[in-house]
């Protein structure tokens, strides 16, 4: 059985590697109670309340809010149910789960590469968690901040509307090194996906060759709801499974018209499929389907799979949702590029984005309805950055910024982006920065699926409520923003701001995760090393 997650981490900063099921460290605080199955924390959450004043002028108030919160330790058994489970991402991340859950190591013309995480910010980065009695700063692995399920633990099943079992599928992706393929060959090709639904007119036609896996029907119907619950139920029965998460890195869909009557609300949506009406995608189906599963349901991709009808209905039924479209390469950079320039004063004036890919994504999105939903996600990463620097922006005022994809077949799974950030600096100066950006686009998403998955499992088993008053506790917002540095187009709460800040979501996430058990925000202040 696979190595549990405290044993795969190494050293921590020279301490003895946590090799036990303990964890790596406990919170010594009157705030933090430790039981068998719970961590109790009592937090206090500090903001600052900002309000106008005469002639312009603002007035800060230093605020406090007391939170409770119960962190279940219970991690249990956990699926992973990919929807599109043959693809280039859907082979290279089960492949990458088995290679590290069998230590696997192979050659290639560098030499021998052994299985690791590394993209993966749950498993291959750390967290500080503080200084010890020298001053020295103590990291600890992401993974070991709260009990998490381990990937290497991770049931995995899905559907594909490609027949093709997983060691051919992982072939036609072109992705894996062929002595690695041969070491997971096996165990690859026991896996089959479930057949899928496939509505033609959401994906590319260039499509249709694939689907020889598919469900009756060519549009939503609650008869394919119904399918699909019942294969999340028999695929959790079948594995003895606590949980399951069910993830979407199939095609990338032409985005929906929100039409009120239809998709407008919960309700509306449930009589939309349930008389087949056209405009309901497969994605916003299984999303549906997931919900009434209490199954977490992820959306890497790009489309209007949340449709506001979805989001109701998962608010309706207290299930997690959470998306959109994985930022795995080029819009990773450009959101923590875009971040720094703005953030140092530096005006940035026009952002050029091109990129080309070779693999089956790309040859979906050379048809522009579906490239459309990607231009649109990996155009507004930069909104939140320019609107908050009102020095160099005036309102409405932003960089010209333009996305340009190409499908070229030759270099497949490896997608180049070329990048120029052109801005204005000091004096009517000029900065111009050129990226050329090979990803690897499998193998840089794939750990952010296993990211995705992982996190939105700990959200399930992270409760709240508030210190004052006789609130029962409850879970977080079904739409877990929580997800937001893994992804290009972060769902928020409707009416609630969207962040796309790489530094801004990774210190959301990991002070969300200190604040579980009971530790305030990392500040980076160190005043410990400055005033002294
Ligand atoms: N770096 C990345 O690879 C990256 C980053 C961000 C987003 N994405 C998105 O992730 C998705 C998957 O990327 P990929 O490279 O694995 O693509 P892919 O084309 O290799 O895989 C998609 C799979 O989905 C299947 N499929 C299509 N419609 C389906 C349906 N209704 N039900 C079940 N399966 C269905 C296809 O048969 C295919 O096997 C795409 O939407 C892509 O835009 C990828
Ligand atoms: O690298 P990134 O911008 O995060 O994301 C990628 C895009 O650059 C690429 O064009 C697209 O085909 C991939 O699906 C993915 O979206």
């Amino acid at each position: 059985m696979a190595p549990h997650a405290n044993e795969a981490n190494g050293a921590v900063n020279g301490l003895a590697g946590n090799n036990d099921n303990a964890p790596l460290f406990t919170v010594n605080s009157p705030n933090v109670v430790y039981s068998e199955n719970a961590i109790e924390t009592k937090y206090a959450y500090h903001t600052t309340e900002v309000t106008r004043a005469p002639g312009g002028k603002l007035v800060a108030t230093p605020k406090a809010h007391g939170y409770n919160f119960k962190v279940d330790r219970k991690v249990g058994k956990v699926g992973m149910m990919l929807v599109g489970w043959g693809g280039n991402n859907g082979t290279t991340v089960t492949a990458g789960i088995i290679a590290n859950r069998r230590g696997l190591v192979w050659d290639t013309r560098e030499g021998k590469r052994e299985a690791n995480y590394y993209g993966s910010v749950v498993m291959g980065s750390t967290i500080k968690l503080g200084t010890d009695e020298k001053g020295q700063e103590i990291n600890i692995p992401f993974h070991d901040m709260l009990p998490m399920v381990h990937p290497n633990d991770l049931v995995i099943g899905g559907w594909d509307i490609s027949a093709l079992g997983l060691a051919d599928a992982m072939d036609r992706a072109c992705v894996l090194e062929p002595s690695l393929k041969e070491l997971v060959r096996k165990e690859m090709a026991e896996l089959k996906p479930l057949p899928s639904i496939y509505y033609p007119d959401f994906i590319a036609a260039n499509q249709e060759d694939r689907a020889d896996n598919v469900i009756p029907g060519s549009k939503a119907s609650w008869d394919h709801v119904e399918h699909l619950r019942k294969d999340i139920r028999d695929f959790k029965a079948k594995n003895e499974l606590d949980k399951v998460i069910v993830l979407w890195t199939a095609n990338t869909e032409r985005y929906a018209d929100i039409i009120t009557g239809v998709n407008d609300t919960a309700d509306n949506l449930i009589d939309a499929i349930k008389s087949g009406h056209e405009e309901v995608s497969p994605s916003t189906v299984f999303a549906v389907a997931s919900v009434l599963e209490n199954a977490p349901f992820i959306n890497g991709s790009p489309q209007n799979t949340f449709v506001p009808g979805a989001i109701q209905f998962a608010e309706k039924h207290g299930a997690f949702i959470g998306g959109d479209d994985f930022k795995s390469g080029q819009t990773k950079m450009k959101s923590a590029l875009v971040d720094f320039l703005i953030n140092a004063g530096i005006k940035l004036t026009s952002i050029a984005s091109y990129n080309h890919l070779g693999n089956n994504d790309g040859k979906n999105l050379s048809s522009q309805k579906q490239f459309r939903s990607k231009e649109i996600s990996k155009s507004n990463v930069v909104d939140d950055m320019v609107a908050a620097n009102s020095v160099l922006y005036k309102e409405g005022e932003h960089p010209d910024h333009t996305v340009v994809i190409k499908y070229m077949p030759a270099v497949g799974d490896n997608k180049r982006a070329l990048d120029e950030y052109y801005a204005e600096i000091f004096l009517g100066g000029h900065q111009t920065i050129s990226i050329f950006n090979v990803c690897e686009d499998s193998l840089l998403a794939s750990p952010l699926i296993i990211d995705l998955v992982v996190v939105a499992e700990m959200m399930t088993r992270i409760s709240w409520k508030k210190a004052e008053g006789s609130d029962d506790y409850k879970g977080f917002h079904s739409v877990l923003s929580v997800l937001s540095y893994m992804l290009k187009a972060p769902l928020t709460p409707p009416g609630t701001p969207v962040v796309n800040a790489l530094a801004k979501q990774r210190a959301a996430l990991t002070n969300i995760f200190r604040a579980c058990v009971g530790l305030q925000p990392e500040s980076d202040m160190t005043l410990e090393h400055k005033l002294f």
